[in-house]
């Protein structure tokens, strides 16, 4: 049983661009509530090797932006981590700047593809190299003089949809991105305060390029893919209610809720409000007895991406087939989150089955204690903590420090609810 009333910490995809965007703005910028998970210190220590001040001082993080074109080339190889958000944005940087810069990250963001990003990059006139054509890292990138795009976007991807929006800014012309399915739109809302040219219509994003960004005071709100883990924990323990505070609200991230109002679960938001263009709200979540089955598809995916690991959790525990499809891109998460998941909860005793592009979850079952692989996976370890919130029997995590990459603090928090 999850009780209790808690802060909820920083939204990964904000805390990046909080560093990001400042690292190129001119003057002094302060960013709160950052999130001090080793994906985002991966994206500080990356601007540290091109001579951007940056200092951390509890929650807040300090940065002195030396200008749009004032990156100094790298002391050092970039070593981005597990991190896509960082490696997929920064290219976008990189191409804008004159200077030559080689990214490495670990052995998971190997696996995954960059193409993506490098073929729009390279139309753009940015000279790219590495492995298998410069879809896997390592990645060399020598930046310069880009040219404009008018782009449609193969894939619903925020990270490739970021990364040409930050290259247009260096581009000699006016550039079009053109979307099929609307992704979290962090970039677009950040760098029009930052100063930038970039207008959202429909699921078109027109951008300017910019002489320079001004400098900015940033809050960041509360992640609302943290929360998911707090929130299906809270739906499916009995007894359970919880109050979240200060999450984020973006509609491009809130999938999840309407998923779980379709699913017949107890869930209200409260106090919504703006916060530096980005909604936020409290959430208050009740254990749910009678939740139904859903479907899941492309119409809605990008604004639940990286829930879906906790969203089947919490499907096994709602009456019906719950079906999860056009999902292919997490196969290529930290780990192919539709093997982790599906070999993961059939371990445990659900009734799942996996499909080229998702799951059918049949439920309701009951889950038992097991030894669950996480290939250093932080959303496969959280949601198979909560999991083990309503087994019969304890559930093992083969690794429990993956969780640090988005949720340092995690076990805390659920031992604190528990309680
Ligand atoms: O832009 C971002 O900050 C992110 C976008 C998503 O990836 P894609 O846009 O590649 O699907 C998401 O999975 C990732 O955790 C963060
Ligand atoms: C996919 C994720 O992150 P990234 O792409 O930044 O590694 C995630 O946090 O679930």
């Amino acid at each position: 049983m999850l009780r209790g009333t808690f802060e909820l910490i920083g939204d990964k995809s904000i805390s990046h661009r909080s560093i990001m965007f400042s690292a190129i703005s001119k003057g002094n910028n302060k960013v709160s509530n950052f999130l001090m998970g080793q994906d985002c210190l991966s994206t500080v220590s990356c601007f540290r090797k091109m001579g951007v001040d940056i200092e951390i001082a509890g929650k807040d993080v300090f940065i002195k932006g030396n200008g749009i074109r004032g990156l100094k080339p790298p002391t050092d190889i970039l070593d981005v981590g597990n991190s896509g958000t960082t490696i997929r944005l920064i290219m976008g940087i990189l191409a804008g700047n004159d200077f030559e810069s080689t990214l490495i990250g670990d052995e998971s963001i190997g696996k995954r593809p960059m193409k993506r990003v490098t073929d729009p990059l390279r139309m753009m006139g940015c000279d790219i190299t590495g492995k298998d054509d410069a879809n896997f890292t390592p990645i060399t990138v020598r930046g310069g003089h880009l040219h404009s795009i008018d782009y449609k976007m193969p894939v619903a991807s925020a990270q490739v949809k970021s990364a040409i929006i930050l290259a247009s800014l260096y581009a000699d012309g006016q550039s079009i991105i053109r979307e099929k399915v609307k992704s979290r739109n962090h970039t677009e809302i950040m760098l029009k305060a930052f100063g930038a040219d970039i207008k959202e219509n429909g699921l078109d994003i027109i951008v300017n390029p910019v002489d320079e960004l001004f400098n900015q005071d940033i809050y960041v709100p509360g992640d609302i893919s943290s929360a998911a883990f707090i929130i299906v924990g809270a739906l499916i323990s009995e007894g359970s209610e919880v109050l979240i505070k200060n999450v984020g609200l973006n509609e491009t991230r809130t999938g999840i809720i309407d998923v779980i109002k379709n699913m017949n679960g107890n869930i209200e938001i409260i106090d919504e409000r703006v916060v530096g263009g980005e909604k936020v709200g409290d959430l208050l979540v009740r254990y749910s007895k009678d939740l139904t089955a859903t479907t899941i598809d492309k119409t809605i995916i990008p604004r639940l991406i990286d829930e879906i690991p906790v969203i089947a959790v919490l499907a096994t525990q709602a009456e019906g087939t719950t079906i999860i499809k056009d999902a292919q891109e997490l196969k290529v998460k930290e780990s192919n989150r539709i093997k982790t998941v599906v070999d993961n909860l059939k371990k445990m005793g659900a009734d799942i089955e996996e499909l080229e592009d998702g799951m059918i979850i049949k439920g309701k079952t009951k889950l038992h204690g097991a030894t669950i692989e996480t290939f250093k996976d932080h959303r496969i370890a959280m949601s198979f903590s909560i999991a083990d919130l309503i087994s019969d029997s304890r559930v093992m995590l083969d690794d429990t420090n993956c969780i640090n990459i988005s949720f340092p603090g995690y076990f805390n928090l659920l031992k604190d609810l528990t309680k």
